[in-house]
C-alpha cells in the first residue's frame, strides 16, 4: 500500500467579529484550504481548527468585540496549545505582547515578544499599494492605516520592512515565529499569496507532526 494518501484540507478559523474577512477565505480557498468563519466560542470550537486568521480591521474594536463575545480566553487557550496564527494589520497589533499606543483600556493576546505601533504611516488616505522585498521573496502589499513594528524581543524573525529589504533599517512591516505569522499589511487585498501559501505550509507541517507524534 502507498503511503502517500492525499492530505485532508487543513481547516482555518477566520475570526469574523470585524474588519476584512472575506478577501482571506478566498485567498486561503483558492489555496487549497477550507475556511470556517468563526465570530462565537461555540463555532470556534465546532471549526476544530488546525491554523487561525485574525483580520485587519480596527484592534480596539477587534479587542472590545473579542472580549464582549467571550471569544478572548477561548482564543489564547488555543494559542497557548500551538495553533498555527496568521494575522494582518489589526490581527499583528491583536497579536503583540506590547501595543505601544492602545486605545483607553485596550488588551492584546500577547502572543509575539515584540512592541506595536499603531497607525504608525499616516492617515487613511495615506494607505498605499506597494512591492515590498520580503524574506519569502517580492509581495504586493497594501498598508491602510498601518501599524509598525517597533522592536523585536527574542524568537521573532523579521521578515520584511517597508521601503528596504529585510537587512536594512525601514520600518518593520512583517515579523515570524515558529508559531505565527503577522504582518502589517494587506496581501489579501492585492491577491498576492506568498504570506497565505507560507501560511498554509506551515500549517499543514503541524499538523503532518500532530498525527506522526501520536
Ligand atoms: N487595516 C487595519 O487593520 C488598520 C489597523 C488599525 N489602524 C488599528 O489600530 O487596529
Amino acid at each position: 500500500m502507498s503511503i502517500l494518501t492525499t492530505a485532508p484540507a487543513p481547516r482555518i478559523a477566520v475570526l469574523a467579529l470585524q474588519g476584512g474577512v472575506a478577501e482571506h477565505v478566498a485567498m486561503l480557498e483558492s489555496l487549497g484550504a477550507e475556511a470556517l468563519v468563526v465570530r462565537s466560542p461555540r463555532s470556534l470550537a465546532a471549526a476544530a481548527a488546525d491554523g487561525l486568521v485574525l483580520p485587519g480591521g480596527e484592534s480596539s474594536t477587534v479587542d472590545r468585540l473579542l472580549r464582549r463575545f467571550g471569544m478572548r480566553e477561548p482564543l489564547i487557550e488555543l494559542l497557548d496549545g500551538g495553533l498555527p496564527v496568521l494575522g494582518t494589520c489589526a490581527g499583528l497589533i491583536t497579536l503583540a505582547e506590547v501595543i505601544r499606543d492602545p486605545a483607553p483600556g485596550q488588551q492584546s493576546l500577547g502572543l509575539i515578544p515584540m512592541t506595536v505601533r499603531r497607525n504608525a504611516f499616516g492617515r487613511q488616505v495615506d494607505s498605499a499599494t506597494e512591492t515590498l522585498d520580503s524574506a519569502l521573496g517580492p509581495v504586493k502589499a497594501a498598508f491602510i492605516r498601518a501599524p509598525e513594528v517597533v522592536s523585536v524581543r527574542a524568537g521573532v524573525e523579521i521578515l520584511a520592512r517597508r521601503g528596504t529589504g529585510v537587512d536594512g533599517d525601514g520600518p518593520i512591516v512583517a515579523v515570524g515565529t515558529g508559531q505565527a505569522i503577522a504582518l502589517s499589511f494587506h496581501p489579501e487585498l492585492t491577491g498576492d499569496t506568498t504570506f497565505h501559501g507560507e501560511f498554509l505550509r506551515r500549517v499543514r507541517a503541524a499538523k503532518l507532526d500532530g498525527v506522526q507524534g501520536r
